[in-house]
C-alpha cells in the first residue's frame, strides 16, 4: 500500500517541495535518511557471484529484445512483468521460466565454449582514461575494471556478431558505469571506434534512479526494488532508447548501436587514435576568439535543450559540463539514462535545474547569459524554430530585447536575484498541482497569463488538450480525463513528428473550441444511454462475435 510505504523516492513532487539537492554528474541526491531497499543493500563488489554457473548465462543467449519501435507501452509491459516477478522474487526460481528456453543448458555450454575463441580480443590493459590520465593506470586495470563473467560473455557475443572487433581499456570508470573503448571492423576491413558502456549491476546508487522512472508513462508501474540486475537492464534500455531519439533528432550524441542486458555499444566520440573528446568541463578553449566561441557554445547548448524538449520530448535531467563532450566548437550530449519525458511529474523541475547548471557553468566562463526564466520560456515555448540557425536567432533577439540595464553590473545583480526567485518558484506539472487555480485563472482572464511561470505549458502540459475526436468520444468530463496521461500515449506520434494536442492552435481559438466541445458533451449527456443498458449491449455484441 502506498500509505504504509511512504518512501520519498516513489512520490511525485509535493507542491512547494524544495528542489532536491543536485550533484553534478550524479543527478538528484536522495536524502540521507532514505532507506536502502532490501536487495540493493549489499556490498558493491564483486558484481556477480555466479561465476561459472551456466544457468546464469541463459538470458545472454536468449533471443535479443526487439527495439524496433520506440513504443512506450513496451517498456510499461516490461515493467509490469518485472513487477510481477519481483513481487515473489525470493520464491520465483527464474525470470523466464514460463517460456521454453531457446537454448538448452547444453547449448548454452556450447555457446560459451564457442565464444571463448574470442577471449583474446578483450584487452582491458589497453587503458585510455581521459578523465584521470595521471592516475595509476595499472591500479585501475586490476581493481575497477575487472569484468564479471556475464559482462565478459556479453562482450564476447558482441564480438562474435561483429558488433565489436576488440574491446580495449576503460575510458572512464565511475560509480554506476564503466565506459570502455572498442573497435569494430567494417566489411571492407576498415576500423571504426566504438564505446561500450557497462552498467554496474550491484550498486547502491540505483535506488536513487527511481525518481526518474516513477511517474513516467514509459515506466508506468514504477521502478521496482529488489531484482537489481533487471533494474540495471531497464536502465540501460532507457539510455539506449533516449539516445536513439536524440540521435534521430540530429542532436550531436553517440550513435546507439547495440544493447544487450546491461551492456550498451555506441558510437565513439573521440579522435582516430582512440582518445575520447574532453568533457566540456575539461575543454581548453583559447585564442583570440575564445570569448566568441564560448558565447556561441552557450547558444548552441540552449538550442540543443530546446530541440531535445520540443522534438524528442525529453529533459536531460543531469545536464552539466560533466555530461557534455567538446570538440572543435561542437558540443555532444552524453549520459541520457536518466532523461525523462514531458509527462514525468518532475520534468520541469529537472529542466529548471539543467538550465541553472549549464547557465552557472557558462557564467563562470564569462559568458553573458540570459536569465534562467528567459531560457525556460525559450525552451518550453511551443511556437518558434526548433532548428538552427533559427534557434540562435531567437536567442539573439532575446538579448536585444532585454532591458538596456541587463548587461551592466547592476543589471547582472538583478538577474541573479531574478534567477533565485525563479529557481524557488513552484512549477506545476499538472492542473492538479496548480496551487491556486482561481487566482491563476483570474490572471489569465485579466490578460496577465504571461506572468505565469508555466504559461508555455498551458496548451499541452498543465491542461493537456485532446483532439476534438478524442474528447467527444469519451464519456467522462473532459477536465478529469485530460489530467491522466494515459500509459497508451503513442510514441509513434513523436516519430511522425505530429504536434501533440492542439498546442499549435491560437489560444483564443482553443478556448472557443474547448467551450464548444463542452457544450456538445453537455447536450450529449442529456440523451446519454444509461450505463447498465450500454454494458448489456456491449456484452451481447461481443458474445455475438464469438
Ligand atoms: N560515446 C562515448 N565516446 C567517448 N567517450 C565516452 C562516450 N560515452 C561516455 N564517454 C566517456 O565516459 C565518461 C562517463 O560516461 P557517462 O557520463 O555516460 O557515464 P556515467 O553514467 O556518468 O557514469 P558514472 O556516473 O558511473 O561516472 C564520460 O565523461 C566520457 O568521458
Ligand atoms: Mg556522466
Amino acid at each position: 500500500m502506498a500509505e504504509s510505504n511512504p518512501s520519498p523516492a516513489v512520490q511525485a513532487a509535493a507542491p512547494h517541495e524544495p528542489p532536491h539537492v543536485y550533484k553534478a554528474n550524479e543527478g538528484y541526491d536522495v536524502s540521507v535518511s532514505q532507506e536502502v531497499p532490501r536487495g540493493l543493500a549489499q556490498p558493491s563488489a564483486p558484481q556477480e557471484a555466479a561465476d561459472g554457473d551456466e544457468e546464469d548465462f541463459e538470458d545472454i543467449f536468449e533471443e535479443d529484445d526487439e527495439f524496433g519501435d520506440d513504443d512506450g507501452a513496451d517498456l510499461t509491459k516490461n515493467y509490469n512483468r518485472q513487477r510481477q516477478l519481483n513481487s515473489g522474487a525470493s520464491v520465483l526460481p527464474r525470470a523466464n521460466q514460463q517460456k521454453p528456453a531457446a537454448n538448452t543448458f547444453a547449448s548454452v555450454d556450447d555457446q560459451i565454449s564457442a565464444l571463448s575463441k574470442h577471449a583474446a580480443k578483450i584487452r582491458l590493459d589497453d587503458v585510455k582514461d581521459t578523465q584521470d590520465r595521471d592516475k595509476d593506470k595499472a591500479d585501475r586495470a586490476t581493481s575497477d575494471q575487472v569484468l564479471d563473467q556475464r559482462t565478459r560473455m556479453i562482450l564476447l557475443q558482441m564480438i562474435n556478431r561483429d558488433v565489436l572487433g576488440e574491446v580495449h581499456g576503460a575510458i572512464s570508470t565511475g560509480k554506476e558505469a564503466n565506459v570502455y573503448g572498442a573497435v569494430a571492423y567494417e566489411a571492407d576491413g576498415s576500423r571504426i571506434q566504438r564505446a561500450v558502456k557497462v552498467y554496474k549491476t550491484a550498486i547502491l546508487s540505483f535506488k536513487d534512479r527511481e525518481r526518474y522512472i516513477t511517474g513516467e508513462h514509459r515506466f508506468k508501474s514504477g521502478a521496482e526494488k529488489g531484482n537489481n540486475r533487471k533494474m540495471v537492464k531497464l536502465w540501460a534500455e532507457k539510455e539506449f532508447r533516449n539516445l536513439r531519439r536524440i540521435h534521430a533528432a540530429g542532436i550531436p550524441c553517440p550513435e546507439p548501436i547495440h544493447l544487450k542486458l546491461h551492456v550498451l555499444a555506441m558510437g565513439f566520440l573521440g579522435d582516430r587514435r582512440g582518445w575520447a573528446y574532453p568533457r566540456l568541463r575539461d575543454a581548453t578553449i583559447d585564442g583570440d576568439d575564445a570569448d566568441q566561441v564560448w558565447h556561441s557554445l552557450y547558444l548552441q547548448l540552449m538550442g540543443v535543450m530546446r530541440r531535445m524538449y520540443q522534438v524528442c520530448r525529453l529533459v536531460h535531467a543531469d545536464l552539466s559540463e560533466y555530461n557534455i563532450l567538446y570538440n572543435d566548437k561542437k558540443l555532444y550530449i552524453i549520459d541520457v539514462s536518466q532523461s525523462v519525458e514531458h509527462d514525468h511529474p518532475r520534468s520541469l523541475e529537472f529542466l529548471r535545474m539543467d538550465i541553472k547548471n549549464t547557465g552557472d557553468f557558462f557564467r563562470k566562463q564569462g559568458v553573458d547569459t540570459l536569465s534562467d526564466r528567459t531560457i525556460f520560456d525559450f525552451i518550453s515555448a511551443p511556437e518558434g524554430a526548433v532548428e538552427e540557425p533559427g534557434m540562435s536567432e531567437t536567442l539573439e533577439r532575446l538579448y536585444t530585447s532585454r532591458s538596456p540595464t541587463d548587461d551592466t553590473e547592476g543589471g547582472q545583480a538583478q538577474q541573479e536575484v531574478d534567477n533565485e526567485v525563479f529557481r524557488n518558484q513552484y512549477i506545476p506539472q499538472t492542473l492538479e498541482q496548480v496551487y491556486d487555480i482561481e487566482k491563476d485563472a483570474q490572471k489569465i482572464g485579466a490578460g496577465q497569463g504571461d506572468q505565469l511561470v508555466y504559461r508555455n505549458l498551458l496548451a499541452d502540459q498543465v491542461v493537456p488538450a485532446k483532439t476534438g475526436e478524442e474528447a467527444s468520444s469519451e464519456d467522462e468530463d473532459d477536465e478529469g480525463a485530460a489530467l491522466d496521461s494515459d500509459g497508451t500515449d503513442d510514441e509513434s506520434k513523436f516519430e511522425k513528428g505530429q504536434p501533440r494536442g492542439k498546442r499549435f492552435q491560437d489560444k483564443d481559438e482553443k478556448k472557443h473550441h474547448k467551450q464548444a466541445v463542452k457544450e456538445e458533451k453537455r447536450e450529449k449527456r442529456k440523451e446519454k444511454m444509461p450505463k447498465h443498458v450500454k454494458k448489456r449491449l456491449v456484452s451481447e455484441k461481443s458474445r455475438g462475435k464469438k
